[in-house]
């Protein structure tokens, strides 16, 4: 088999500006490839079910907990989200690098999987313009944005665990840093093969 791709974990507040900066990523780099998760939250205006996420009810989500269908999954902001096995793991086998946009508990529950895995944090330059960004983004109404204001202060405090933290300030900048952050992983693959492949073994995917 081949040697088991990349696997990359970016994380932040919402509204740090993750998802822009994970897609203009991919648009520059086509050995990356997203791994869509299922969330319980109600698709927003334009998002698409199996695009942005695979949208379920709650018992459905619970019903696939209990398959064991799961590499990860978590509570975030009062909705389920998990990462499937299926969204990842054969892209992974067939050596393909894959990005997870998840929140730190579920980071925190990859890195023990899978202990290659890069963690990334992506912090705001503020909790102002963070506020300002979710305002702008204008898809939350404002108790959801206060409730994510709230948590982005837990979650700021767990970026130490992480490997890498990224101050999405200036878009370009950030951008630069993550492609940075991507390419220096790639430059260590051949020394990582081994550890790879026995986390692999251990879980049974070989
Ligand atoms: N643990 C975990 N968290 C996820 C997953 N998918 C998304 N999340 C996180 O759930 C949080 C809310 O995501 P979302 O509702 O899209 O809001 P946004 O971050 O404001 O765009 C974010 O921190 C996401 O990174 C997943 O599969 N597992
Ligand atoms: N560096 C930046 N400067 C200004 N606005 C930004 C920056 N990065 C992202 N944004 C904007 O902030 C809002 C939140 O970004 P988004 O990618 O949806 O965040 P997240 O996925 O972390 O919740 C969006 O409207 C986005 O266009």
């Amino acid at each position: 088999m081949e040697t088991p791709g990349n696997l990359f974990v970016v994380a932040a507040p919402s509204g740090a500006g993750k998802s822009s900066l994970v897609k203009a990523l991919l648009e520059l780099d086509s050995h990356l490839s997203v791994s869509i998760s299922h969330t319980t939250r109600k698709p927003r205006g334009q998002e698409q079910n199996g695009r942005e996420y695979w949208f379920v009810d709650e018992s459905e989500f619970r019903a696939m907990i209990e398959r064991g269908e799961f590499f990860e999954w978590a509570q975030v902001h009062g909705n389920l989200y998990g990462t499937s096995r299926k969204a990842i793991h054969e892209r992974l086998l067939r050596g393909e690098d894959v990005v997870l946009e998840i929140d730190y508990q579920g980071a925190l529950q990859i890195k023990q999987l899978f202990a290659y895995a890069v963690l990334i944090f992506i912090l705001p330059p503020s909790w102002d313009e963070l506020r300002q960004r979710l305002l702008r983004r204008g898809e939350d109404g404002h108790d959801v944005i206060e409730v994510r204001m709230q948590n982005a202060r837990v979650e700021v405090a767990q970026a130490r665990h992480f490997d890498f933290v990224i101050i999405n300030h200036l878009f370009e900048t950030a951008l630069f840093d993550l492609k940075t952050v991507v390419h220096s992983q790639r430059l260590k693959y051949v020394s990582q093969c081994r550890n790879r492949s026995q986390v692999f073994a251990a879980l049974d995917l070989l």
